[in-house]
């Protein structure tokens, strides 16, 4: 089994100090800052807009990994992507047309990838599975940071890497909610390549970042 990219949420970050954290965590051996994008319309919460990232790209060579919880989506992808996303997620839920969602995200070049919210069924991929560079299941309710891992997501993560491996998909398998130290190894064992993590990561202090990220790793 190899070691799941780690991609810290910078939600759980220092706001006051965001280009410093983005650069710690290159330096700590993150692969991907994920960036958690909240409209206070599709999730309870209000974060992070294009502009804010356009500020962080110098900061890192890390990609960075946008998940997109806002409804409509369609009209914020080419912003996003200009201030230099590197992979969009987007929810089937915030619409209206996820087909087209995925396509545009791809012309756009960036890697496309659907969110499967707790409540929404696997089911929903076999229609995108071909438009999908990743899979990101929420191991919590979209929304806020440091909410507890749902222990079902385990059977969830399962079932999505049989219908990616069945139909030849190479999409990466992401995990997005509560992941700690403590399940990151049985999201890996259920079949997931990256780990998202925000308290996780950051509860310590900048001292402690590489040895939570390696923590998540398995080492
Ligand atoms: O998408 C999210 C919430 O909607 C965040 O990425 C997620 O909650 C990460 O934070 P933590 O690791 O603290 O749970
Ligand atoms: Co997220």
């Amino acid at each position: 089994m190899s070691a799941p990219l780690i991609c810290p949420s910078i939600l759980a970050s220092d706001f006051a100090r965001l280009g410093e954290e983005v650069a710690a965590l290159e330096s700590a051996g993150a692969d991907w800052v994920h960036v958690d994008v909240m409209d206070g319309h599709f999730v309870p919460n209000l974060t992070i807009g294009p502009d804010v990232v356009k500020a962080l790209r110098p900061h890192t060579r890390l990609p960075f990994d946008v998940h997109l919880m806002v409804a409509p989506v369609d009209p914020w992808l080419e912003a996003y992507r200009n201030a230099g996303a590197d992979v969009l997620s987007v929810h089937p839920e915030s619409g209206p047309h996820l087909h087209r969602t995925l396509g545009r995200i791809r012309e756009l070049g960036a890697r496309a990838g659907v969110v499967l919210n707790p409540g929404t069924s696997v089911g929903i991929l076999d229609e995108v599975i071909d438009l999908v560079d990743l899979v990101l299941i929420m191991s919590v309710n979209p929304g806020f940071g440091g909410q507890k891992f749902i222990p079902a997501s385990l059977d969830k993560i399962a079932r999505v890497r049989q219908r990616l491996d069945a139909a030849g998909s190479k999409a990466t398998l992401q995990v997005d909610g509560g992941v700690t130290a403590d399940n990151a190894a049985d999201c890996v064992a259920a079949g997931a390549d990256a780990l998202v993590a925000g308290t996780a990561v950051f509860r310590g202090g900048p001292s402690t970042y590489a040895d939570n990220i390696a923590a998540l790793k398995g080492h």
